[in-house]
Order: C-alpha cells, then structure tokens, then sequence
C-alpha cells in the first residue's frame, strides 16, 4: 500500500521547476497622460474651489516619475455614474456593474496573447488562477473567463478576490505548486486590474487617496506556466526556483482597503516605503547567501512599483548600481501601478529588454533574479526566478 502511494506521488510530480512559457499583457484604450492629468482630475470631480489641495495634488503627481496610464473611468463613464465623484457617495451598485463585465474582458484580452505565444491549443491548459483586486461575484471572474475563452469545462479554477498588489507573487507561488505537483499541468495566469472601485474625488483629509489616484492605473496580464517544456514547441522564459510569503514586522495598517457602500477606499501609511526596504535584504540573504551570491548587483530585479519612493529607498537600501530597477521604473512611467499586473508586465519588460539588447539570458544577462509582491498587510511575497540562456 506504501509502495503505491509512492508510486503515484512520484508520477504525479514533474521532473523539473515550474517554468514560465509565455506572457501577454492589455489595457484599455483611453489614456491618461500625467502632464494634464491634476487639471483633468480636479475639474471632472468638481473640485476646482480647493486650490491649494490641487497645487499640493499637481506636485505630488510630478513627482510620482509616471508620465501615462491606461483607465476604463472616462469622462463619459463619470458623467453616467455622478455618484463615483464625492469622496463618500453611496456608488458601490453602479462601480459593481462596471467592473464585473469588464474585469474578465480585459483578462481575456491579455490571455490570448499569452495562449497565442506558448503556441499549443488552448484545450491544453489544465488550470486556471485568476486574480483580481475587484468585481467580487458568484460565479466569479474566473467562470467568465472560462467562457469568453472557450476553455474546457473541466479545467481547474481558482480565483483570488482583493488580495490587493502582493497577488502578483501569490499567482505565481500557486500556479508553481500546481504545475510541479500535477504532471504535465499548464496554468493559465491571469491578473486584471480595473480601479473602478476605487476612483473618487478629492479629500483634504484623506491625502493618500490623492497619492493613489495620482499613481494607480488599468493594466492586465497572463502568463502560461508549466513544468518540463515540450522540446522545439514551448520556449522557457523564466522557471519559478522558490516562492515565499511573509508578513512584515510592525507594518501594520501600512496599506489597507476597505469595501464600503462608496467603494473600495484605500489607506497609505507614509512610513510605507521605509519598512518596504527595511526587510529586503533580510528576504536576500536567506534564499542567495546559500547559493553563494551576497552582491545584491549580481541579480535581475522585478519589484512592485507601490510609487517611486519604495524603488528609491530599496535601491538606496541595497546598494544597487544605477539601472538596477531600470525594467520596474520604465513600467511604472508607461503604465502607472496596475496592482498585481504590475510584477507581471516588468516580467514582460525584462524578458524583451534582454532579447533586444542580446544580454544572453532573459534576466539581463544575469542567472538569478527575484520578484517582490508588496501589498496590504504589509505582506511581501518573493519569487526567485532563473533566466534562460537566450
Ligand atoms: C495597492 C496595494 O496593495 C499596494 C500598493 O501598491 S499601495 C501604494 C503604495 N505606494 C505608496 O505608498 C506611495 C509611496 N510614495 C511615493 O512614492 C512618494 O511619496 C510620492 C511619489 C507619492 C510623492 O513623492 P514626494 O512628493 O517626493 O513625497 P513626499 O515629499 O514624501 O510627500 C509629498 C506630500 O505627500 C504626503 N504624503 C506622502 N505619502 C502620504 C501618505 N501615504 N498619506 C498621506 N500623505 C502622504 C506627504 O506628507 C507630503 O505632504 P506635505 O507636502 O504636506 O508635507
């Protein structure tokens, strides 16, 4: 009886590491570009009386290094829905009915890229992890997805509701389980991010609120995931190594969000960035000091861009070269903080940085590389990643 528990235990595990073999991303089409961005807000909100919140607002944003972002919330959706302008309106019924509908489309939007690049038929994938900070509903965003991609009803869901910005790590932490756990599984990925829920317009006392409309942007992203890839049909990009989680000392009430009849509010503490950087390289040591490696410049890096200063401190922090976070930076200017997307997309950049400047591998030319996942809590989700000679 031991002897066949064993058996299937080794024959439902695969050989190697979880891999990463294709990735897609999507925003919607209307653009926010920064430069206009506080004249735009403060009108649309009615808010144009509060003078020096909007100077205050105008210099924050400049600083935010974000020069343009992707958003569903137009003008003509504001005008729809007067309710999601007051800071504390009652508006949660008209930003459900925006988001349900349109948090799985944009899912699918990025998912065909990402099942068009791994290239076999998409009555392949095994699995599907979905993650989405809002559109909470029965059957969920993952069900709709199934549909709108025409997967096979017997494919294996899992859908992750307001995890908030960490959940780019946690995806990829499961989706490394499942694909090295279940023999020949392929894990369809899909994070999307629609701040719908948590649009509204400005409050002298709640500063962090204008931090997060100033920096928060729509973006989604999939990635398929599985072990052992079929040689000459799937192409590695990188292979999950290790996945960890941990919850920060003394972060608490760093970021929170609360659903209330006015939405999703969301609560920034500005001691945010410094506990971020703290614990970073406490997170290093332990998984690279065994490996050999204690030159924090000899990695690749993907981290949550919560906002600049997190990017500053942890680079101050770690005494990175110049251009370490050149991939995460770049992704923050063009698309803004997409919460759990963001990790994704950088991934993305990483990997196509590389390639076009023939680094030799797809983390920068570099073997080893991490992930952080920052979020409420504050939890902290690490990846290791390994590149792929290119
Ligand atoms: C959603 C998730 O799950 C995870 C997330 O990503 S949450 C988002 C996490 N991101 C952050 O917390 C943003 C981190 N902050 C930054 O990057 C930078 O502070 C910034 C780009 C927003 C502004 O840059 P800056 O102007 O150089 O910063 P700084 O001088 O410290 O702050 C400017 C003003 O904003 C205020 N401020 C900054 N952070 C604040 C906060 N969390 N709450 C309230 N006010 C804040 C400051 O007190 C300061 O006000 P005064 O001018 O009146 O003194």
């Amino acid at each position: 009886m031991v002897g066949t528990v064993q058996h299937f235990r080794r024959t439902e595990r695969s050989d190697g590491l979880a891999t990463v073999l294709s990735i897609g991303t999507a925003n919607p089409p209307n653009v926010i570009e920064q430069s206009t961005f506080p004249d735009y807000y403060f009108r649309v909100t009615n808010s144009e009386h509060k003078v020096e919140l909007k100077e205050k607002f105008r210099r924050v944003c400049g600083r935010t290094t974000v020069k343009k972002r992707y958003t569903h919330v137009t003008e003509e959706v504001l005008k729809k829905n007067p309710n999601m302008i007051p800071y504390n309106a009652p508006s949660l019924d008209a930003r459900q009915d925006l988001v349900i509908t349109a948090v799985p489309k944009l899912g699918k939007e990025a998912a065909e890229k990402a099942l068009g690049e791994w290239g076999r038929p998409r009555s392949e994938i095994t699995h599907l992890i979905f993650n989405a900070m809002v559109g909470v509903d029965m059957p969920g965003a993952d069900y709709q997805l199934l549909k709108l991609l025409g997967l096979s009803s017997t494919v294996k869901r899992t859908m992750f509701y307001h995890l908030g910005c960490y959940a780019g790590g946690t995806v990829l932490r499961l989706a490394k389980d499942l694909a090295e756990n279940n023999k020949g599984a392929r894990v369809l990925v899909v994070c999307a991010e629609i701040m719908a829920l948590t649009f509204r317009g400005p409050d002298e006392a709640h500063f962090d609120n204008l931090i997060g409309q100033a920096i928060f942007g729509d973006g989604a992203a999939a990635l398929v995931v599985g072990a052992d890839p079929v040689e000459d049909v799937e192409k590695p990009v990188f292979e999950l190594a290790l996945a960890s989680q941990v919850v920060l000392p003394d972060s608490e009430g760093a970021v929170e969000g609360h659903l209330i009849e006015a939405g999703l509010t969301f609560h920034l503490l500005n001691k945010l960035p410094n506990i971020v950087a703290k614990n970073l390289e406490m997170s290093l040591a332990e998984v690279f000091e065994p490996l050999g490696i204690s030159d924090w410049d000899d990695l690749f890096y993907i981290v949550h861009p919560g906002g600049p200063a997190i990017l500053d401190k942890a680079e101050e922090q770690l005494k990175l070269k110049p251009g370490k976070l050149r991939a995460t930076r770049h992704v923050l200017s063009e698309y803004g903080n997409m919460s759990s997307a963001t990790v994704l997309f950088i991934m993305d950049e990483v990997r196509r940085r590389s390639a076009e400047e023939k680094k030799g591998t797809t983390g920068e030319g570099r073997e080893w590389g991490v992930l952080f996942g920052l979020g409420p809590g504050l939890t902290m989700e690490m990846v290791v990643l390994r590149s792929v000679p290119l």
